[in-house]
């Protein structure tokens, strides 16, 4: 499996807090200049990368002399907005050695659960991309609430994989790669070197955060693979420290954890729709409009006993069964208010109740992945 790497053109990289900040100490401005280094190799041999990068809070706690991590969230924000500019700067900085512009990208979830700034987010990164800059990105830590936020950038950093159609997600870490259990508390506990990102093992491996300052922890690393597996993405963990490690990964050395995607790749508007972590509403369904579904069909008007949320056309939405089970989700083709008139209604009907009609169905089969 390793020798595919070698053919990745498209690379997303993760560097974590624990790595960028010294444990919370400030910016490692030596690592960050050695990653430059090798990211600008890689763009030498023809690779587009992009990099995802924590330490916003670390770095702006040391600029505002702050000693301790506080837990007020506006407090946590005004350190990132003061952070964010020493991270990028020490980028710029590092990568301008090696005549590579950098670009700063700040994303909220909403941003890319938002299909029209999706679709912009993306036109902007792959065109970045081909101009030869990197694209330096983290989560948008100003405005973010509870709601809206990844929560951790390895999550970040696979929907950043999903987004570009990257065919590789390097998370670098502080540990050689994934464990068979937390090395810290378990010194017993050997590395996995590859697997299958669809393996569900790996989850109960992989335990939380290290330290204080990170985030996400191994479980949000392999939580991670798989979903940048579902756009085909490949995922290496592997440690941060190691000499190379990037360029090395991509020579197909074994290195740190393959977790490998399978072949098979979702329609990127499907893929879309599978990355939506937050839904705009839900449609209860009944059995027989379950069973349809379950043979791949549109879901109709007449199949759906009740409508949650607020939502507009083109939302993304889950199809939920009598008992609450998530069975599908899809682009639903007409408002909430909508949908509430023309349930359990036949297609018919639906320009009748409206007073006109758009298509037939509430979910087109095209728009709609099973879950
Ligand atoms: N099975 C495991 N294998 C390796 N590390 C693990 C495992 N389970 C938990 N961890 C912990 O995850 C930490 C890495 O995650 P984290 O601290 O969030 O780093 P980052 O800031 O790079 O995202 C490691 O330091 C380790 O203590
Ligand atoms: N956006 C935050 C980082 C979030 C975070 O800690 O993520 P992670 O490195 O995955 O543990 C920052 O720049 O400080």
């Amino acid at each position: 499996m390793r020798e595919h790497l070698r053919g990745a053109r498209n690379i997303v990289v993760k560097v974590g807090s624990a790595l960028v900040t010294k444990n919370g100490t400030g910016l490692d401005k030596a690592a960050m200049a050695d990653w430059a280094r090798q990211i600008a190799a890689l763009r030498a041999a023809g690779k587009q990368v992009a990099l995802v990068s924590s330490g916003a809070i670390a770095a702006g706690m040391q600029r505002l002399g702050w000693t301790k991590r506080p837990h007020e969230m506006n407090r946590l924000q005004a350190a990132a907005a003061v952070g964010q500019m020493g991270l990028v700067e020490a980028y710029e900085e590092a990568f301008s050695q090696h005549r590579l512009h950098t670009a700063q990208i700040l994303l909220t979830h909403e941003d890319l659960a938002d299909r029209e700034r999706y679709l912009n987010a993306r036109s902007t990164i792959k065109t970045l991309l081909e101009l030869g800059v990197v694209p330096i990105i983290n989560e948008n830590d100003t405005i973010v609430t509870d709601e809206i936020k990844f929560g951790d950038n390895d999550t970040l950093g696979a929907l950043v994989a999903n987004l570009i159609e990257a065919d590789l997600l390097v998370i670098l870490t502080d540990q050689q790669g994934l464990y068979t259990a937390d090395p810290r508390s378990n010194p017993d506990a050997t590395l996995v070197s590859e697997g299958h990102a669809e393996d569900r093992g790996f989850e109960a491996m992989a335990g939380g955060a290290g330290s204080g300052i990170s985030k996400g922890g191994m479980i949000t690393k392999v939580r991670a693979a798989r979903r940048a597996a579902r756009s085909g993405a490949h995922t290496c963990i592997a440690s941060g420290q190691e000499p190379d490690a990037l360029v090395r990964l991509v020579s197909a050395e074994p290195l740190g954890t393959l977790l490998y995607a399978s072949d098979t790749r979702l329609a990127a508007r499907k893929q879309w729709m599978a990355d939506h972590l937050q839904l705009a509403g839900s449609l209860i369904i009944d059995d027989g409009a379950l069973a349809a579904l379950r043979n791949g069909r549109s879901l109709l008007p007449v199949g759906v006993v009740e409508v949650r949320g607020e939502f507009e056309r083109g939302s993304v939405v889950a199809c939920l069964t009598l008992t609450g089970e998530e069975v599908a989700r899809g682009l639903v083709n007409y408002a909430s208010s909508e949908c509430r008139r023309i349930a359990r209604q036949p297609s018919h009907m639906i320009e009748q109740l409206l007073g006109y009609a758009d298509q037939p169905e509430l979910i087109h089969r095209d728009n709609m992945i099973a879950v």
